[in-house]
C-alpha cells in the first residue's frame, strides 16, 4: 500500500440534518434535526479519508475556504493543518469570549472555531493516513493501551415527541422523562439495549431538588453506579454548594455546576465532591487559571474543538502534569466521531471516568453498520484507519434533507427556538437560573 501519493486531489464537505430526540437542556430543548459536517479527503493514490465536525454555519463557513486549501498537501501534513488554519480569516461577528456564548459549550473565540473545523480534517487525514498504511488510527497516536473504551448512559429529561407537524420520523422509542421515575425507567433502558453502568443526568431544566431527587432515584436504582450530574452552569454558586452537600456522597463528579471559572473555583473550594467542566476549560488559553486556582478537577475534552485527535493527548499530558483528570465531552454525533473519540481514548493511560456520547441517541447515521456499545464499551477496531465505512445512500437522504431545509430553520443549532415552538414567550435563561 504505501509508497502510492498521500497528496490530496480532492476534498468533499456535505453538510447534513441528522434526526435528534426533544432533549431538554437549560437553554430549551434540542431541535428535530440537528446540522454536522461530513468531511472526506481524497488522495493521489485512490484512498478516502472521513471526518465530522459541528455542521452549523459557522463552521461551514470556515471548513469551505480550509478546504480549498488542504488540496495538494499531503495526508500526512497534520501539523500543517494549524498553520493552514490559521490563514482562514473569521467574521468578527462570530466571535465572542463570554463562557455562555454558545450556551453550553463555553467561549467562541476565533482559534476555538478554526480548531472545530480543523479537528474533521484532522480525523479524515489521518483516517486515509491509515488506511494507505495499512494501520488503525490509534497506532498513528502511538498505539492503544486498551481494548475497549467506555461511556456512560447520557440521561436527558425528555419529551415524548417533538411537536405535531415538525418530524417525518417515527416515534423514537424512547418516551418521556420528566420525573425521577422517568428518568430511572430511561437508565434502565440504556442499561438493557447498551449495558452502560455509569449514568451522567443533564440537568439545569427543573429546578434542583428536583434534580437532586432524581440522583437519589437513580442511586437507590443503581446501588454503587458512578453518577454526574451536568447543568451547564445554570447554578449560582451556594446553590452548588447546597447540591453538592446533599448527593456528593453519590456522585462521581459534578460537572459544570456555576459559570466560569472564579465561580467553579468557589464551589471547588466549599465542596467535597470533584467537579468537571467542558465549559469553562475549552481551550488551553484557559488552563493557567482554572488549574491555578483548582477550579476543575476532570476536564472533559472534545476533540472537535480542541483540534483534534493530537491535541487531545496533548490536553491529557498538560492535565497529568497538573494532577487532573482528563476524560470526554459529547454533543450530538454520528459513528464517524464515535470511532474518533475511541481511537484517542484507547490511547490515553490515565482515562479514569467513562467518556460521554450522544450517539444512542441518534437513530440515523452516515456509515454502514452502526456502532454497538456492549457492556458499555465501544471496542477498539484494529482495521486500518478509523475503521468505518461512509453509506453513501444514507449520506445523500441527510444531506437532501440539509437541502431542503430552504427556510434555514434547522441548520443553525437553537434549542431556545425550539423550545419557542411550544412556549412562544421562552428565552434562553440567564445565568445563574438558580
Ligand atoms: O446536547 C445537549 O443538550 C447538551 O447539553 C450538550 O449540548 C452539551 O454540550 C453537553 O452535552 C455537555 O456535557 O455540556
Ligand atoms: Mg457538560
Amino acid at each position: 500500500m504505501y509508497g502510492q501519493s498521500l497528496v490530496i486531489s480532492e476534498v468533499r464537505l456535505t453538510p447534513v440534518l441528522v434526526a435528534d430526540p426533544p432533549l431538554l437542556n437549560t437553554q430549551g430543548v434540542h431541535q428535530p434535526y440537528t446540522p454536522r459536517l461530513i468531511i472526506e479527503v481524497v488522495t493521489e493514490g485512490g484512498v478516502t479519508g472521513v471526518g465530522e465536525t459541528y455542521g452549523d454555519g459557522k463552521y461551514l463557513e470556515l471548513a469551505r475556504p480550509f478546504a480549498a486549501g488542504l488540496v495538494g498537501r499531503a495526508v500526512s501534513d497534520l501539523n500543517g493543518l494549524f498553520t493552514l488554519a490559521d490563514d482562514v480569516a473569521v467574521n468578527a461577528a462570530r466571535v465572542d469570549a463570554a463562557v455562555d456564548v454558545g450556551g453550553l459549550r463555553g467561549v467562541q473565540t476565533a482559534d476555538k472555531l478554526r480548531l472545530s473545523v480543523v479537528s474533521g480534517f484532522e480525523v479524515a487525514c489521518l483516517d486515509a493516513l491509515g488506511k494507505a498504511l495499512g494501520l488503525p488510527v490509534h497506532a498513528l497516536l502511538g498505539g492503544k493501551v486498551r481494548d475497549a473504551v467506555e461511556y456512560s448512559a447520557y440521561l436527558f429529561y425528555k419529551r415524548a415527541e417533538h411537536p405535531a407537524g415538525t418530524v417525518s420520523e417515527p416515534d423514537d422509542g424512547w418516551g418521556a422523562a420528566l420525573d425521577p421515575a422517568g428518568i430511572v425507567a430511561q437508565a434502565r433502558l440504556f442499561t438493557e439495549r447498551h449495558g452502560f453502568t455509569s449514568f451522567k443526568l443533564k440537568g439545569g431544566v427543573f429546578p434542583p431538588d428536583e434534580e437532586i431527587a432524581a440522583v437519589r432515584a437513580l442511586a437507590e436504582a443503581f446501588p454503587g453506579a458512578p453518577l454526574r450530574l451536568d447543568p451547564n452552569g445554570a447554578w449560582s454558586v451556594e446553590t452548588s454548594l447546597k447540591v453538592a452537600g446533599e448527593i456528593g456522597d453519590v456522585l462521581e463528579y459534578l460537572e459544570d455546576p456555576a459559570l466560569g471559572t472564579p465561580a467553579m473555583a468557589e464551589v471547588a473550594a466549599g465542596a467535597s465532591v470533584p467537579l468537571a467542566t467542558n465549559m469553562c476549560v475549552t481551550t488551553f488559553e484557559e488552563i493557567p487559571e482554572a488549574f491555578a486556582g483548582d477550579a476543575v478537577q476532570v476536564v472533559l475534552s472534545d476533540h472537535h474543538y480542541w483540534g483534534g485527535l493530537r491535541r487531545t493527548r496533548e490536553l491529557a499530558a498538560v492535565c497529568r502534569t497538573f494532577g487532573v483528570a482528563v476524560s470526554m465531552h459529547s454533543n450530538t454525533h454520528l459513528g464517524i466521531s464515535l470511532a474518533a473519540m475511541t481511537h484517542v481514548a484507547a490511547t490515553v493511560p490515565d482515562l479514569r471516568h467513562a467518556c460521554d456520547s450522544h450517539y444512542p441517541w441518534q437513530s440515523e447515521d452516515v456509515l454502514t453498520e452502526r456502532t454497538r456499545f456492549v457492556d458499555g464499551r465501544v471496542a477498539v477496531t484494529d482495521t486500518p484507519g478509523l475503521g468505518v465505512e461512509l453509506d453513501r445512500d444514507k449520506l445523500a437522504a441527510l444531506h437532501a434533507r440539509w437541502l431542503d431545509d430552504g427556510f434555514r430553520a434547522l441548520r443553525e443549532r437553537d434549542d431556545a427556538a425550539a423550545m419557542r415552538v411550544t412556549d412562544p414567550r421562552w428565552v434562553a435563561p440567564a445565568a445563574p437560573r438558580w
